[in-house]
């Protein structure tokens, strides 16, 4: 482990200073694409006018004999085109597989002043974070960047679980963490088949109310992603980086997608994966706070002068740590709103109704 003095040191000679903070910008949906499918890759400029984080994908979902065209795809796109306010991410293969180090090599020497962040796939523990966090740096020189990559891992394996606190705190490049549901069922021998969501296997049963066993006994479905969202969420929370779900691959089933969105938005995650342009909207609706939400957070905060004390509003108690709630909701939306004049009106719309 490096000694807390050279953490924010660069790696390479010539490699750009870490950051000091993660830059906090919208990233409600990091929409994965295949660089290497003509029909995605020319809707690319249309859809990077709708998401906050584009993603180039080389990884699974890509096949083996595709991956150099994934990659060369990625350079090309990323050339020619102008992504404005939007963040490009890429997806590179993992660490133990043939194309990785290709792709690294590829990416930040071609497109490395393009790439805001790489996400590494199946992250196992700090050492993966540390392999990549030098060799970025030496490509990095190599290639005359002036600003530092970041990283964002995949939390998929059985192992990357375990060890989620010290690959949260690896680098000071980490940016954030998505949890990786199925490749994390297969590690953990999970018996879901399913690409995220829940499953109606996994429930708790009311008590009985007589001798049948089976009368009147409603069941409930139960979150299969609780314990590693809370868990990812407070590694994330602890390092000053940020949580993301991961993907939900039920594309049909919109309803329950907003659910598992929301689900993970309400735990402390800032974004999650659109696979198809149909979970696009849906990302943005969930990970925006809701107006009435907003112009609660706003009540409270105005309300609390100085944020110390005690004071009731509609019958709630609100104090120091409230407030601090508020501004996390309030912050948020600020933040969302400086982008998207619509949403700004409608917060301001809502908060002129409640604070009159
Ligand atoms: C899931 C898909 C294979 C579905 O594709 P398709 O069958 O073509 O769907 P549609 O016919 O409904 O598509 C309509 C049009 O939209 C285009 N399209 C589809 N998806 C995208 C996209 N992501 N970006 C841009 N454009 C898209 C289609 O080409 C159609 O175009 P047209 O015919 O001209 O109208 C497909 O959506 C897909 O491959 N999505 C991405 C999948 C992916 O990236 N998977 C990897 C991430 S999940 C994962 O890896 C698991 C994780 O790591 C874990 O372990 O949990
Ligand atoms: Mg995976």
């Amino acid at each position: 482990m490096r000694s807390p003095k050279d953490f924010f040191a660069p790696l390479a000679l010539g490699a750009p200073a870490p950051v000091r903070e993660i830059p906090v910008t919208p990233s409600r949906m990091i929409h994965f694409f295949d660089p290497g499918n003509e029909k995605m890759a020319a809707k690319v400029p249309d859809i990077a006018k709708k998401v906050d984080v584009l993603l180039g994908n080389l990884e699974d979902a890509v096949r083996a004999d595709r991956k150099e065209a994934a990659r060369a795809g990625l350079v090309s796109i990323a050339k020619a085109t102008d992504f404005g306010r939007t963040q490009l991410w890429t997806r590179v293969n993992s660490l133990d597989s043939p194309w990785v180090l290709d792709d690294l090599v590829t990416l930040v020497t071609e497109i490395g002043d393009k790439l805001d962040v790489i996400m590494v796939p199946k992250v196992e523990g700090a050492q993966d974070i540390h392999y990549v966090d030098r060799l970025l740096a030496q490509l990095e020189a190599r290639a005359g960047l002036t600003k530092p990559l970041l990283v964002h891992a995949i939390l998929e394996t059985a192992s990357g679980v375990a060890n989620v606190e010290e690959i949260a705190g690896a680098s000071p490049r980490m940016q954030g963490i998505s949890l990786g549901p199925a490749d994390l069922a297969a590690s953990r021998r999970m018996k879901t088949t399913r690409v995220g969501g829940g499953h109606p296997g996994y429930l708790v049963r009311t008590d009985p109310t007589g001798d049948d066993l089976n009368e009147g006994r409603t069941t409930y479905q139960q979150d299969l992603w609780h314990y590693t969202v809370a868990r990812m969420v407070d590694a994330c929370a602890m390092h000053g980086i940020l949580p993301y779900y991961g993907p939900f691959g039920d594309i049909r089933d919109v309803v329950a997608c907003e659910d598992q969105f929301r689900n993970a938005f309400l735990l402390g995650c800032v974004g999650a994966w659109s696979l198809h342009p149909v979970q696009i909207d849906i990302a943005k609706k969930v990970f925006s706070p809701s107006p009435s939400d907003v112009a609660w957070a706003r009540r409270v905060i105005a309300e609390m002068g100085d944020g110390t004390g005690a004071v009731m509003i509609d019958g709630k108690m609100q104090d120091d740590a409230s407030v601090k709630q508020c501004r996390v909701v309030a912050e948020l939306a600020d933040a969302l709103a400086a982008d998207d004049p619509e949403l700004a009106a409608a917060y301001d719309a809502a908060t002129k109704e409640t604070l009159g």
